[in-house]
């Protein structure tokens, strides 16, 4: 129902006479910056007086009375502290408007810098722009809206229901347009505080405002001029409000302007603007309507359709509505409560005093904020004829409507007043002052006081009674008995106390337990004791808080069964050895607590990145490495592992590897179970039986080897292949040629089985094993040597010779001895498969 052909207006919304100064001052804004747009404003009729719209009529193309849409339900309204909003809802009628294309809504507390008009162009049904307290949502300040009478009928819907978040229009709209609002510049609805200034985005954007927007309970005219005086950007805008306000309504101007005088009224509203000498002339006796107020010096009526019946409505305005109260105790008690409450520096008489007062002498009127003027009431009752003079020229220049407004519509004001002969219209900020003025600060108050000539003694009343003596305090020589029972419970909770049926450990207690309840594992631990063990640690959550990690392993020995292993540690030293070579010169490395080595796990390392372990320091023992899970092959897939577990789903673990459950995980210089979840990249895994390991080997490997080399035939084909070759002897990693490992030996074609290299102290048990194992000779030579098939345990070896490495490799440092053995073949996968073994 948009009237397409319709109007563009800027429209405008008052609802009490106490914004008139702003809304005046708004439609002044944009006029005085070249809008071609007209200007309306919609006026509730019961709350606005006829000499208001008078006003407003001067500036606006329209005054278009609308109901009064009240918020049936408040309570949200003391969420922001502004009861006063409570007929905000009237806003609402602008959607009804329909004579207009677009309208674009500005809030009477707006102060343009220029015209926007570029807004009634856009596109969109409804603009607005961000609300500075939650810029989600938008200030219904300043709106752009296509006037709808679908949408008003939606809104009013809303509206009845109480529906609004803050009570007001505001919170009303934004859930109606939440989803569809198209949002505008903040600076179309620039909204300075007192308290918080983005200060340099003001500085940087200044130049773009559009339009400031004095939301909130101050607005510039109740905060009055001086209010402005300051350099911050809120003082600025301030500023800018006052200059249009001063172009156009300040008290005194200079002749050289056309524009008609201040009207009363506006002042009127305006803190610390009304100030004038006149001659109050109150009729005696009961006002001619109940809702008449006086403060022109006339009988002032409001308009005759108006009902001030509402009581909340007066109890709920700022004080100077209660200006157009009728007078009454009753209200006049009202108006102090309010003032006191609200603006405790306003000193405005309520009208019932004035009256009062009115009766015997001249009085002057005590405007919006301002002090009682003394120095006019002094002036009409000292100085006679001058002053008789002055406020004949305010009557003058009031022009006082010795009659209520009949003709509200009447274009008023619009031509110039005839100025009086004797104005002072000085302008300080133009001209001298007229050399025949007096003095400024002849109208300053004066007090006086006089010095007091009574020479008697001051003597205080008798009736103040003396005070006491001895008046001090006795610190007790005993302290108070201590009660010696519990005071009695009170609360149930008290009496009826829950027993504990949990006990949390402190933080203390739980370290302690950590190290003295932690179970010492034996190095021989079966799996099962293992188990148990780790259980132990874990079983017992209730007792330990499970955010606190719990080091199950720190309580591990930490000796390893093959510690005492001559052959073992001396080949690690000597792995080590080279390590520490190849690292040197990268800064001392903490020691390994247990062998006084340097350690090499990351654990230890610096936290960069580049501080990955080079390839010598990552830990490569050759010990049996963590049985690796092999890839899952179907029932055709060849088995590398022996020739049972033929068509089985999954392939059988080689023959000879322990399971899982056999090895253990060895952290640095402790170990868990094999299966522990450690990540640690430094972990080795040992069998954890290694003797029974390296004699369960080495019977294998010298039964494989009887079988190969002494011709039995007993192996069967799947086991080793067809062409029944032999093992190649290989050649020691560089810098343990003389050190033999175990493993070493079980992989060694020309050992049949392990033995030390050099004979020990017998104290090692592996020494003791090996005792007791057949007796083998480790030859070296021999493994060049054609094999032998000696059926005694004499070492055999391969026909091929031993490889080597070929000059340097990975591992290879400057300066080191490299063999250089020719190496007659890599180990063929048959090779591979028996080694795998
Ligand atoms: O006593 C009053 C109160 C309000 N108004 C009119 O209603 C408008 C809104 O009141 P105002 O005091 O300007 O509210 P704000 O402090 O700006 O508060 C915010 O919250 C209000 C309620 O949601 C919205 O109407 C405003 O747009 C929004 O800026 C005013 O501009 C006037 O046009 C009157 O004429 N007389
Ligand atoms: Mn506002």
């Amino acid at each position: 129902m948009a009237a397409q052909g319709g109007e563009d207006v800027y429209a405008s919304l008052l609802l009490t006479d106490t914004y008139l100064p702003g809304a005046l001052v708004l439609a002044h804004s944009l006029r005085d910056a070249g809008t071609t747009k007209k200007l309306a404003i919609l006026v509730t009729l019961d709350s606005v007086s006829a000499d208001v719209i008078t006003q407003l009529k001067a500036v606006y193309d329209y005054v278009i009375p609308v109901s009064r849409i009240r918020n049936g339900r408040p309570a949200n309204l003391d969420l922001m502290n502004r009861p006063d909003l409570h007929s905000a809802f009237t806003k609402i009628n602008l959607w009804k408007q329909t004579q207009f294309r677009k309208i674009v809504y500005i809030d009477a507390d707006v102060v343009a810098y220029r015209a926007p008009d570029e807004l009634f162009d856009l596109p969109h049904a409804f603009s607005a722009a961000p609300d500075i307290g939650w810029p989600d949502l938008f200030n219904t300040g300043v709106m752009v809206l296509t006037p709808n009478i679908g949408d008003y009928h939606a809104l009013m819907a809303l509206a009845e229901r109480g529906i609004s978040f803050d009570g007001a229009d505001q919170g009303l709209l934004n859930i109606y347009f939440q989803n569809s609002f198209n949002r505008l510049s903040f600076t179309y609805n620039v909204t300075p505080s007192a308290h918080y200034q983005y200060v340099p985005a003001y500085k940087h954007f200044q130049s773009s405002i559009n339009m400031v927007h004095f939301i909130g309970a101050n607005k510039p005219w109740l905060e009055g001029r001086d209010k402005s005086t300051g350099s911050s950007p809120y003082d600025e805008m301030m500023g800018r409000w006052w200059a249009v306000y001063d172009r156009h309504y300040r008290r005194e101007r200079p002749e050289s302007q056309p524009e008609p005088r201040s009207p009363a009224i506006v002042q009127y509203f305006v803190k610390g603007e009304y100030q004038p000498t006149i001659r109050y002339v109150v009729p005696v006796g009961e006002p001619p309507h109940d809702q008449s107020n006086n403060f022109y010096g006339q009988q002032y009526q409001p308009p005759q359709t108006q009902s001030y019946g509402d009581v909340q409505y007066h109890h709920q305005q700022q004080p100077y509505a209660s200006q157009l109260h009728p007078p009454s105790e009753q209200h006049s008690h009202d108006y102090h409560h309010h003032q006191h409450h609200h603006e405790p520096h306003h000193h405005q008489p309520h009208p019932h005093h004035v009256q009062s007062h009115a009766e015997s002498s001249a009085q002057s009127l005590q405007p919006l904020g301002s002090a009682p003027s003394v120095s006019n009431v002094r002036a009409v009752h000292s100085e006679g004829a001058h002053a008789e003079a002055r406020e004949d020229q305010a009557s003058d220049r009031h022009q006082w409507n010795p009659l209520p407004p009949t003709e509200p519509a009447r274009e008023p004001e619009r031509k110039p007043e005839p100025q009086p002969e004797n104005t002072p219209s000085w302008d300080a900020q133009r001209h001298p002052p007229p050399p025949d003025s007096k003095p400024e600060a002849m109208d300053f108050p004066q007090t006086h006081y006089e010095m007091s000539s009574d020479l008697a003694p001051f003597v205080p009343p008798a009736r103040y009674p003396s005070p006491p003596k001895n008046m001090w305090y006795e610190v007790p020589k005993e302290p108070p008995a201590r009660p010696t029972e519990k005071p009695k419970p009170i609360f149930p909770w008290e009496s009826h106390k829950p027993q504990p049926v949990r006990v949390f450990q402190t933080h203390q207690e739980r370290q302690e337990a950590s190290w003295t309840e932690a179970p010492s594992a034996t190095s021989g631990s079966s799996t099962a004791e293992a188990h148990g063990e780790q259980q132990a640690f874990l079983g017992p959550t209730s007792r330990i808080a499970p955010s606190v990690p719990f080091d199950i392993w720190s309580s591990f020995p930490r000796i390893n069964a093959w510690d005492e292993v001559p052959e073992i540690n001396r080949y690690v030293g000597v792995i080590q050895k080279r390590q520490r070579r190849g690292t040197r010169g990268a800064g001392s490395k903490p020691e390994d607590p247990l062998t006084g080595e340097p350690e090499f796990g990351w654990g230890r390392r610096g936290s960069k990145v580049t501080d990955f372990p080079s390839e010598d320091d990552r830990p490569s023992l050759p010990v049996t490495p963590a049985p690796i899970r092999r890839p899952r092959l179907g029932a055709s897939g060849g088995s590398r592992a022996g020739g049972s577990g033929q068509g089985d789903e999954q392939l059988p673990m080689a023959e000879g590897v322990p399971s899982q459950a056999d090895w253990v995980c060895v952290h640095g210089n402790w170990w868990g179970p094999a299966d522990c979840l450690c990540d640690l990249t430094n972990v080795l895994r040992y069998h954890k039986d290694p003797v029974a390991q390296l004699q369960k080997l080495a019977r294998q490997q010298s039964e494989l080897l009887q079988q190969k080399l002494g011709g039995e035939g007993l192996l069967s084909e799947g086991s080793i292949g067809k062409g029944g070759r032999v093992i190649p002897s290989r050649a020691l990693p560089f810098g343990s040629e003389d050190a033999r490992s175990p493993t070493y030996v079980a992989y060694s074609p020309p050992v049949v089985s392990p033995k030390p290299v050099k004979p020990d102290t017998g104290k090692s048990p592996v020494s003791k094993i090996l005792a007791a194992a057949p007796e083998i000779t480790v030859d070296r030579q021999a493994a060049s040597k054609a094999p032998s098939s000696s059926a005694t345990m004499q070492s055999t070896t391969s026909p091929i010779p031993a490889p080597s490495y070929q000059g340097p490799g990975a591992s290879f440092e400057k300066g080191e001895d490299v063999p250089t053995h020719e190496t007659p073949a890599l180990p063929t996968e048959h090779d591979r498969e028996v080694l795998d073994t």
